[in-house]
């Protein structure tokens, strides 16, 4: 007599492994490193940014008030005492009708208010000294830029737990970290079930498949931000498997194997958490694809149980895994980004179950819609490819039409949502 397996809804699911997130750890590495990874402290500024009063054009440093009777007519002269150049600093103080050649990005020297372009000036050499005018007055102010104008010292300026990203990195090189605080990648294992795989490298052969999923899944842990770690393929032999998942778990933080969890006679997960005594958290979910999604848990470890068949096993891992990955960095916006948008085509299949469609996104005249994007059998694998988000279609509906309003999950994207599970609507036929 087969198992009767209780579907629980999705958010009640993705609640019992939340419980589970495994704790964040700190690690240091080079700035360079940091890229892509997660912030482990706030970034507050310990300094202005300029730290001090610098030139934005090459020119000259004057004083405004010597510039204000040049006219066209009457131009004003000044005396060059110097040159400065990015870098360095001019220690004098400028008197009254000098002017310092000035290069952008010098401090302004003492003495000087303003900046003039040096396309705006004219210069001329008497008795070996050079002068330079202008034909037109200036403003105290012109062309500074002031200390502090970009960042204040004492602003926070990077959130603990933030994705970083390229302008990320310049503003840790700015603040001067060499190695920066990051959270630890957790390493995720895998392992792939069924003795129809082949590797990609084999040529096909009758009745087999290529292993597609388990290269999907490390993909999926690396862009979700942690580490993959590939264990081959399940033996056919259930005690062998036993040992080779109590292996893998010593040497990872989560485990996720693929296929195998449903009721065939080689579906072996069931007796392997069974075998080495992993408390099942559920093994049904009331979702298509995935539903036969299970998982477990061992001495605080997750194993993931996702399903054979690769467009569940893909949504399994982004409902329920990246979220937990995404924890571990600090995040609290761990789960999928949710946001309105219209269905691009009819999807008229009834649903008993709340349905991810994978999806395509797109603008049209300022309005997001998300539009089926291609083949939709929990067996596809297909649709995956262009799919850059999940539409979510709540069970108990008949069906839905183009133009009518959808939530969407995002898949390519850092900044996630808090929760997205409350308020999912089932919007009727029109
Ligand atoms: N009698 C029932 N049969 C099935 C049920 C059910 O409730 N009662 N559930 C169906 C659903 S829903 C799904 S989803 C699948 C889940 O199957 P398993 O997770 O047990 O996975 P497998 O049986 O191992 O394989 C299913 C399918 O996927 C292919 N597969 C497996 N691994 C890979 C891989 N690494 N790369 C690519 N494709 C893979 C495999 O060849 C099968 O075609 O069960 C239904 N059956
Ligand atoms: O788990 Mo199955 O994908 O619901 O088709
Ligand atoms: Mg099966």
């Amino acid at each position: 007599m087969v198992e009767k397996r209780n579907p629980i809804a999705v958010s009640e699911a993705v609640k019992r492994v939340m419980d589970y997130a495994y704790t964040e750890k700190v690690e240091w590495v080079p700035l360079i490193e940091a890229n892509e990874r997660f912030l482990a402290e706030n970034l507050a500024a310990d300094q202005d940014v300029p730290s001090f009063d610098r030139s934005p054009y090459d020119g000259f440093a004057i004083r405004a008030v010597d510039s204000q009777k040049a006219t066209k007519e009457t131009p004003v002269s000044f005396k060059v005492v110097g040159e400065i150049g990015a870098g360095f600093v001019y220690e004098q103080e400028v008197q009254a009708f000098e002017a310092l050649r000035i290069m952008t990005g010098a401090p302004i020297p003492k003495g000087c208010d303003a900046v003039v372009m040096l396309e705006l000036t004219k210069d001329e050499v008497r008795d070996g000294q050079t002068y330079m005018s202008i034909n037109r007055s200036y403003e105290a102010g012109t062309n500074i830029s002031y200390q502090g104008e970009d960042v204040r010292k004492g602003e926070v300026l990077i959130q603990k737990g933030q994705f970083i990203n390229p302008g990320v990195i310049a503003l840790l090189a700015t603040f001067g970290y060499a190695e920066v605080p990051v959270f630890k990648k957790p390493v995720v294992g895998v392992i792939a079930t069924g003795s129809e795989l082949l590797e990609p490298n084999e040529p096909l052969q009758a009745g087999k498949i290529r292993n597609s999923n388990a290269y999907m899944i490390m993909a999926q842990i690396e862009r979700a931000g942690a580490t993959a770690k590939y264990f081959g393929q399940f033996s056919d032999d259930l005690d062998v498997c036993i040992e080779e998942v109590k292996k893998a778990l010593s040497q990872v933080d989560i485990l996720i194997t693929t296929g195998g969890v449903s009721v065939g006679d080689y579906d072996y997960l069931p007796a392997i958490y069974e075998a080495i005594g992993a408390t099942v958290l559920f093994n049904k979910v009331a979702m298509r694809p995935g539903s036969v999604t299970t998982v477990a848990a061992l001495d605080g470890q997750l194993l993931y149980g996702l399903s054979g068949n690769p467009s569940a096993c893909y949504v399994g891992f982004e409902l329920f895994t990246r979220p937990i990955i995404r924890k571990s960095f600090g995040s609290p916006t761990p789960h999928l980004r949710r946001e309105k948008a219209i269905l691009g085509e009819d999807f008229t299949k009834a649903n008993p179950f709340t349905r991810f469609i994978r999806a395509t996104l797109h603008y049209n005249d300022g309005q997001l819609v998300a539009t089926p994007s291609g083949f939709n059998k929990s067996s596809a694998v297909s649709s995956l490819a262009t799919a850059n988000a999940f539409i979510v279609l709540p069970g108990g509906s008949r069906g839905y039409e183009k133009d009518m309003p959808v939530d969407v999950l995002l898949l390519e994207d850092v900044q996630g949502s808090e929760w997205p599970w409350d308020n999912i609507k089932k919007y009727s036929k029109l």
